[in-house]
């Protein structure tokens, strides 16, 4: 009854005056809201036109900053999206409070780091000069010293060691190479260790690629028990092997090609199984790394680890030599190194380093240890 009394009329007023008090605040709620949403998908917006996939993945900081929008911001975006407080200042408060701590974390991590590029951060790192020992029969802690100065880009070796070791044209004896060489770096000539340079292609090292994303998983190593593979931090990266079942004809062709080319540089058949193992292809991110090792799979071996090498490794003998080319560039580290020979090989896109695990007499050569070092800077892609 409005109409008997004006009483009852102020107190709708009043209840008016809430509720309109109640959608400002509302509105004003969601305005704030759509503001912070609008600058997160404009930051976002604006790190994801500025760069390239592998710009991205490949800088140590904006990776970081990657991940840290998949596990902390976009969880903000997504308490923002269903945070339906609408009548609470404290909402905004704590929208408020989550965007200051994160300011205040860009802030903390940007402001020590900015300015220092890699190089520095290499540069502290690099120590005094040591002395180091190569060969047979380095302590543990010697070669792993040796791995990491190695790493580092230190030079192990004499300056009259380094200064024999050349670079050279080669038809590798076959007439494929004739018109259109190959050009090999000596890395060291006891054991001998190459790289042949330009050797594949980039429409066949993107067929690689493209080819293994799909089937890479994280790499294993042989566990000490002897039981089956393992996860390990001696070998952090991911990799994928090529099996032939795993092709298709056109896929098995354009492999053809690349081994064909392979089998001639090297003079050594390598394709098919009998030949040589199925290629595997590893992707290193950033700190990826495989610590020093050796390639052969007899020699070192206790008896419950060579019960896990498999049966066509028995069928084949040992792993000869290793042939593997690298399908990047790598800014920075990702060098193979050799601690024992005082070597460091680095990645550069469409080359192959190649050495003999094995003597000529059939013994397995320990001077082979090697390792891949971390990648500071960009991802490394190989295969071998
Ligand atoms: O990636 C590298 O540089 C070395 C890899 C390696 O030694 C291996 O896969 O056995
Ligand atoms: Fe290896």
């Amino acid at each position: 009854e409005v109409f008997s009394s004006t009483a009852h009329l102020s107190t709708v007023l009043n209840a008016e005056r809430e509720i309109i008090g109640q959608l400002e605040r509302y509105i004003e709620n969601a305005e704030i809201k759509t503001d912070r949403l609008r600058r997160y998908i404009d930051e976002f917006n604006d790190i994801q036109v500025r760069a390239d996939v592998d710009e991205i993945v490949g800088n140590p900081l904006s990776a970081y900053q990657l991940v840290k929008r998949l596990t902390v911001d976009w969880g903000s975006v997504e308490r923002l999206l269903y945070d339906n407080s609408w009548q609470a200042r404290s909402g905004i408060g704590k929208w408020s409070t989550n965007l200051e701590l994160q300011g205040y974390h860009r802030h903390t991590f940007q402001q020590p780091i900015r300015g220092r590029t890699p190089a520095e951060i290499k540069g502290l790192l690099i120590s005094t000069r040591t002395k180091y020992n190569l060969g047979n029969g380095l302590s543990y802690d010697d070669e792993t010293k040796n791995y990491q100065a190695l790493c580092r880009g230190e030079q192990l070796r004499s300056d009259s060691i380094v200064a024999s070791l050349n670079c050279y044209l080669s038809d590798r004896g076959h007439p494929s190479f004739y018109i259109n060489p190959i050009k090999v770096e000596v890395h060291s000539h006891d054991p001998p260790l190459f790289t042949f340079h330009d050797v594949i292609y980039e429409s066949e090292i993107n067929f690689i690629k493209e080819f293994s994303k799909p089937l890479l998983e994280r790499s294993t190593v042989l566990g000490n028990d002897g039981n089956a593979r393992e996860v390990s931090n001696v070998r952090t990266s991911q990799n994928a092997w090529l099996t032939d079942d795993a092709q298709d004809d056109y896929s098995r062709y354009q492999l053809k090609i690349i081994m064909d080319r392979l089998s001639r540089v090297t003079g050594l058949k390598i394709h098919g199984e009998q030949n040589s193992e199925a290629m595997q292809v590893a992707n290193y991110g950033i700190g990826g790394h495989y610590e020093p090792h050796h390639d052969y799979l007899f020699k070192d071996k206790t008896p419950e680890q060579l019960a896990n090498v498999s049966p066509i490794n028995y069928a084949t003998g040992d792993r000869l030599a290793t042939l593997m080319f690298y399908l990047s560039d790598v800014t920075r580290g990702g060098a193979t190194v050799f601690p024992r020979i005082g070597a460091a090989v680095w990645p550069r896109k469409g080359s192959a380093v190649f050495w003999y695990n094995l003597r000529k007499s059939g013994e397995s050569n320990p001077l082979t240890l090697h390792g891949a070092c971390p990648v500071l800077h960009g991802s490394k892609w190989g295969t071998k």
